[in-house]
């Protein structure tokens, strides 16, 4: 599949998110993220905007979930109309059963691990998922800066994936910018989250196109 660009709109105007969405033509996925203010400190939107959002655009919508209780309201988001949905392992009771059941509606099936969580003790349910996100910032908030020390646990994914030979995507999210999706993509990465950077860009779809380049060149080495 190669470099992936899914711009987050956490920063964008909330009030005018149809048109947010629409300067953002190039990116691959539209990245949205709904909190809850339970799982994370923070209060964002729910499934009738994710709808009206999806209705809006013919981009992919790509829903993180930092909500608390995934396993009864992940496929709300499908039928909502996202084409892939991440639940967060920390609030998941039964992480296998959701994601089949992400599948089974018609969605790509995805997992989040916050910066402290370790990746080896689910090494085993990745042919279960079409992607893993790696938090690299602390869920909740845009404009946070990139974690560093999540870096190793990226190269870790990348080796689990090839050697249970599996297509899984890896996305990285939090701090994601022309200054830190180098190291991101040299680590493994395939997908990348970027919020603050692309919205607080003079011409954001610019900087999607700049992000791809970076880290395909990175790719290339
Ligand atoms: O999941 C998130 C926060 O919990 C956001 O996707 C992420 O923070 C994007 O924003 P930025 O690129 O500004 O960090
Ligand atoms: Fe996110």
């Amino acid at each position: 599949m190669g470099i992936q660009i899914t711009p987050s709109i956490l920063n964008a105007d909330f009030a005018d998110l149809g048109a947010e969405v629409a300067r953002i033509g190039s990116a691959d996925w539209v990245h949205v993220d709904v909190m809850d203010n339970h799982f994370v400190p923070n209060l964002t939107f729910g499934p009738t905007m994710v709808e009206a959002l999806a209705r809006s655009t013919d981009t992919p919508l790509d829903a993180h979930l930092m909500i608390e209780d995934p396993d009864r309201n992940a496929v709300t988001y499908v039928e909502a109309g996202c084409s892939s949905v991440t639940f967060h392992v920390e609030a998941a009771k039964a992480p296998v059963r959701l994601a089949r059941e992400i599948r089974k509606a018609g969605a790509r099936a995805s997992m989040a691990l916050k910066p402290a969580t370790p990746i080896e003790p689910y090494e085993d349910l990745l042919p279960e998922l079409d992607m893993l996100l790696l938090m690299t910032v602390e869920p909740g908030f845009g404009g946070q800066k990139f974690l560093d020390l999540c870096l190793p646990k990226i190269r870790r994914a990348r080796q689990l994936m090839d050697k249970h030979g599996v297509e899984t995507w890896l996305q990285v999210d939090g701090g994601v910018s022309l200054e830190t999706i180098e190291r991101c993509a040299e680590a493994g990465a395939d997908v990348f989250v970027a919020g603050s950077a692309v919205y607080s860009a003079a011409d954001p779809d610019a900087m999607v196109a700049s992000l791809r380049q970076a880290a395909e060149s990175a790719v290339r080495g």
